[in-house]
């Protein structure tokens, strides 16, 4: 269907559509009136029940300038249909993927239409499209496309319910009554500069997310189905399922409409064989040693020139360049830290002042050292975390933090309770099992605030953290330590709770201990994570949980560990945490320790635990220590996979539909925001 210089050639076929065995130029076959093939792609939205037309060129031999169908033509000689249409979709007649579409010059445009619009316009022979027979064959593809979609819609919306039923709606409260008049104001300051992490966060994961967002909200209302889809995303905050390993809950077909004008670019320079390939015609540069350095570090964008040039030609070294946060998210960081800056003023807390106010400063200077030291050292009833930290959503180096925020009150007693852990790091670091020449004796103890939240917004799409350990900064890990947050709203009726709390501690204790900045064998300083880049977070997060353990625990504890496997496990293995406790169970269960009985339960074997928690924190400590990137591979590629233990361990919990995972609602925010 695309250009060709020479005549095109076509399958002469007989009056029943059957293959003659000869072919004859295009221009002949018309004069002679022979039968031959053509094929036609319906584009439909299924969104909006629109069909994309096109408006034939007016140069066309046949019904020049007319709307048509959304693409058609011959099938040249040789071909057959479906490759002639290019629709793959298992043979279907409808392909409701969109690809770049490069138009061609022989249409003129092209526009949606409702389908029920374009039945209409055909069997009232409206001059302006061409003709169709809406009573033969050709016309019940009309009824073929409803029906259709309204299976599918009642299939993807049984799947899209199912998807929703693995999260539990958590209502979470928290004690306001101590805080001054001037903290309340400053805490509803801080759920509106927390709501713009929301939206930067939405934009680092996807750059068409913001528009996917506004469309899918702007019709949440329309549809049972329409309703599932704007649910299921704002858990995911994007159209991809965590607990799925991000495959796709969305097709691009469910919101077309409204990424068409972003999705289509003329593109200059481009070169290649037309609608088969294209590709630049300079081979993009590599980056500068210069610019190497700026692009790994946390808070900058990394971009290509030829992205914004229409003629696509490169004129500086290098292709590749980095933008700080404070300039590529400018718009909302601008907003947030005036925010931050009221809500400073207001506070009566010196420590907090200062955080909000560096934070702000940060916002805009991109230079976060200063606001991470305070952050380190709030002492506050009001308590925030707020900006670029976590880097789990860089899958590619594992190295650009994305932007969240948790909003708090401080809970000053349990705060006391567990000061303990965080003061004796050194003690812990002193007996991982680790070579002595990777240990440091400079470990530098952790305030831990345990703070009931009020609100959480940006990167916190699941799973719902209870801790967290920060910052992950090397150069302030280096300089001051860590500091670690425990979220712990009124839950005194969970079972338990008080073991999976003491592991959470323990979680997050192992990671301010062990490997961080590193010694390369070359003598170059480097850290853990530049070395092990997208393997990091799930080699990080397998030492936080293992690291504590080998220090003969009390039998419950590695039970409770066991069981907290599978709970991890089923936020997928594409999933740090998951990825980092299917290693650890497949490891332990390979050396024995974890036992599956023939009833399908699991068991501890005690004499063997320990054992085998000390030579997996052995591997992975030293792995980390060594920054040895290969070891990490091979490690992860043999244990963070699905084995036949694991796959029954997790149809059991399947069976009996035990949540994966929280959708935290926050009733407290509508009183403060005064939405009762
Ligand atoms: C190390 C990161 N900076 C960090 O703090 N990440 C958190 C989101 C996190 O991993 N939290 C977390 C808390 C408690 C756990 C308990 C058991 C398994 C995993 C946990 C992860
Ligand atoms: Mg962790």
């Amino acid at each position: 269907m695309g250009n060709t210089t020479e005549e095109e050639h076509f399958d002469v076929l007989t009056e029943t559509g059957q293959k003659t065995g000869f072919s004859k130029a295009r221009g002949l076959v018309h004069k002679d009136g022979d039968y031959h093939r053509a094929v036609h792609v319906w584009i439909f939205a299924e969104s909006t029940q629109q069909l994309l037309l096109q408006q034939r060129a007016v140069c066309k031999d046949a019904w020049p300038g007319l709307w048509d169908i959304s693409s058609a033509g011959h099938i040249s000689a040789g071909d057959a249909s479906l490759i002639t249409a290019s629709v793959t979709n298992n043979g279907n007649f409808i392909n409701n993927e969109f690809d770049d579409v490069y138009l061609e010059s022989e249409v003129s445009a092209v526009k949606y239409i409702s389908i029920e619009e374009y039945k209409q316009a055909v069997v009232k022979e409206d001059p302006q499209y061409v003709p169709v027979n809406v009573d033969g064959q050709y016309g019940q593809l009309f009824d073929i496309i409803n029906k259709r979609y309204q299976c599918d819609v009642e299939a993807r919306s049984l799947d899209l319910q199912k998807k929703l039923n693995r999260y539990a709606p958590f209502s979470l409260s928290a004690e306001l009554t101590g805080l001054t008049e001037g903290d309340k104001e400053a805490l509803v300051l801080l759920i509106h500069a927390a709501r713009m992490m929301d939206d930067i966060f939405h934009q680092q994961v996807w750059c068409s997310n913001p528009s996917l967002r506004e469309w899918l909200k702007g019709r949440a209302s329309m549809s049972q189905f329409d309703n599932l889809k704007w649910l299921y995303y704002s858990i995911n905050k994007s159209p991809w399922s965590s607990l799925d390993e991000n495959e796709a809950f969305l097709t691009t077909a469910d919101s077309a409409i409204k990424l068409l004008p972003e999705a289509t670019k003329p593109i200059g320079g481009w070169k290649g064989l037309e609608y088969k390939t294209a590709f630049p015609i300079q081979k993009p540069p590599g980056l500068s040693d210069d610019e190497k350095q700026d692009a790994s570090g946390f808070f900058s964008v990394v971009r290509r020139h030829r992205d914004f040039l229409s003629n696509n030609i490169v004129s500086s070294a290098s292709d590749l360049y980095s933008i700080p946060y404070s300039q590529e998210y400018s718009a909302f960081l601008a907003k947030t830290a005036e925010l931050l800056h009221k809500a400073g003023d207001l506070t009566s807390s010196p420590s907090l002042k200062r955080l909000l106010h560096s934070k702000a400063d940060a916002f805009l200077s991109n230079d976060y050292y200063d606001s991470d030291i305070a952050w380190i050292e709030l002492d506050s009833k009001v308590d925030v975390t707020i900006g670029p930290y976590e880097t789990y959503e860089d899958v590619l180096f594992g190295y650009k933090a994305t932007f969240e925020a948790f909003v708090g009150v401080r809970d000053d007693k349990a705060t006391d309770q567990v000061k303990l852990f965080g003061d004796h790091l050194q003690v812990l670091e002193q007996n991982l099992p680790l070579d002595a020449v990777y240990k440091s004796s400079e470990v530098i103890s952790a305030p831990i605030r345990v703070v009931q939240l009020v609100y959480n917004s940006g990167d916190v799409k699941g799973p719902q953290t209870v801790a967290f350990n920060l910052p992950n900064d090397e150069r302030i890990v280096n300089d001051r330590g860590t500091s670690m947050v425990m979220l712990k709203n009124e839950q005194r009726e969970l079972v338990d709770f008080d073991s999976f709390f003491t592991h959470t501690i323990c979680h997050e204790c192992c990671h301010g201990i062990g490997p961080h900045t590193i010694t390369l064998p070359n003598d170059q300083k480097s850290t853990v994570r530049l070395e092990l880049q997208e393997l990091h977070s799930a080699l990080e997060e397998a030492k936080a949980d293992i690291g504590l353990l080998p220090e003969s625990l009390v039998k419950s504890m590695y039970v409770s560990f066991l069981a907290g496997c599978f709970r991890s496990v089923r936020f997928g293995l594409e999933e740090a945490h998951g990825k980092g406790q299917a290693l650890q169970f497949n490891w332990l269960f390979e050396k024995g320790a974890f036992v599956l009985h023939p009833d399908e339960t699991f068991s501890v074997d005690f004499d063997k635990i320990e054992d085998a928690v000390e030579s997996l924190s052995r591997v992975i400590l030293t792995t980390q220590a060594k920054g040895d990137k290969e070891a990490a591979q091979e490690l992860l590629a043999k244990y963070c996979v699905m084995t036949n233990p694991l796959k029954v361990a997790l149809e059991k919990l399947e069976m009996v539909q035990v949540p994966v995972d929280i959708t935290p609602e926050f009733p407290i925010v509508d009183e403060l925001l005064g939405k009762k």
